[in-house]
């Protein structure tokens, strides 16, 4: 388990992680989320002892970090895939954490065979693609076998097929009752990873909350429908009290309804239906919409294209 109280880095006059407070819990996968500048790298640094808070705390299973005995043995990290040595092989910068750590030998091996990397475990690290380099730096992390996994931007540089595994080896760490605590900004994998999230923006808590919860608590759902017969369609819809419409290309988008609702005030008029279904956002457009406030750098804003769709009350682009 992982606990901030408080948590709060400033650098100079620009307070990087203001005030954080969150528990990451055993057995689940926990994503970090924040826009560009958000204070992800500094608290996760700051959870391992490589920045000192300005005030607040951080506990590792109740202790703060420089007071864990072996600290491989209780959390394992990658922040850094390029902070290995290049001049050694990948067996060699493993071995020499392993004997600084007091882990035993075999378990180099044991990784390197978790990671995908046996067979190229004498190829000095510096000629390894990204991808490698990647493997190689969840080799590290995994070597005290710890209780505590932390990954900032795992799958940086992984092809699909290595994308796929660290997924799949995240959430087996998880089921194992571990403690999973990852940052991405591929929202779409997040989605397919992560239970529970944790979001900040501008170095303050944004939510700490389930991934459904913060969907649906951030997300636009409606019911998207489609009928050869429009007019008789948006006529029913409007005498049934249903007037945030949006129309896209003959394609009508329901705010505030059901399918059932919908679906029964066609069947009711004799309305045919090519497509009646109910749509939620991803997690992308619920991160969108949820931090729009806390980035720090926006893109200049542009004039909206003349056929973008605009919101308001009633049907648009129709
Ligand atoms: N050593 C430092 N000195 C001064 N400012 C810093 C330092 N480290 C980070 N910052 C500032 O603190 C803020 C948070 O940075 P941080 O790298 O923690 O954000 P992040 O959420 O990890 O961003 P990204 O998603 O871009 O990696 C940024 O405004 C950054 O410029």
């Amino acid at each position: 388990m992982i606990e901030l109280e408080g948590l709060t880095k400033r650098f100079g006059t620009k307070t990087a992680v203001d005030h954080l407070t969150f528990t990451v819990r055993p057995g689940v996968v926990t994503g970090f989320l924040g826009p560009n500048g958000a204070g992800k790298s500094t608290t996760m640094r700051m959870m391992l002892g490589l920045d000192h808070p300005t005030s607040g705390t951080v506990r590792i299973d109740g202790r703060h970090y420089r007071e864990l005995h072996e600290p491989l043995k209780h959390i394992g990290a990658l922040l850094d895939a390029k902070a290995m040595h290049g001049g050694r092989s990948a067996y060699h910068n493993l071995l020499c954490l392993a004997q600084a750590n007091r882990i035993p030998e075999r378990r180099v091996t044991e990784v390197l065979d978790t990671v995908g990397l046996a067979q190229v475990a004498r190829k000095k690290s510096k000629n390894f693609s990204m991808g490698m380099g990647q493997r190689l730096g969840i080799a590290a992390a995994l070597l005290g076998d710890p209780d505590i996994l932390m990954f900032d931007e795992p799958v940086n540089g992984l092809d699909p097929e290595g994308i796929h595994w660290i997924r799949n080896l995240m959430r087996t760490l998880a089921t194992e009752g571990r403690t999973i605590f990852v940052s991405s900004h591929l929202m779409s994998e997040m989605a397919l990873t992560a239970d529970h999230l944790i979001v900040i923006g501008q170095g303050k808590l944004l939510a700490d909350t389930s991934m459904a919860d913060f969907i649906h608590r951030n997300s636009r759902s409606y019911v998207r429908l489609r009928s050869p017969q429009r007019e008789l369609v948006l006529d029913v819809l409007a005498r049934g009290g249903f007037t945030e419409i949006r129309d896209q290309d003959g394609v009508l988008e329901i705010d505030g309804a059901s399918t059932e609702q919908i679906g029964e005030l066609a069947a009711e008029h004799r309305i045919v239906l090519h497509e009646l279904s109910a749509q939620r956002a991803s997690l992308e457009e619920a991160f969108m919409r949820m931090t729009a406030a806390a980035v720090e750098y926006h893109a200049q804003p542009q004039e909206p294209a003349a056929d973008a769709p605009r919101w308001g009350a009633g049907v648009k682009g129709a």
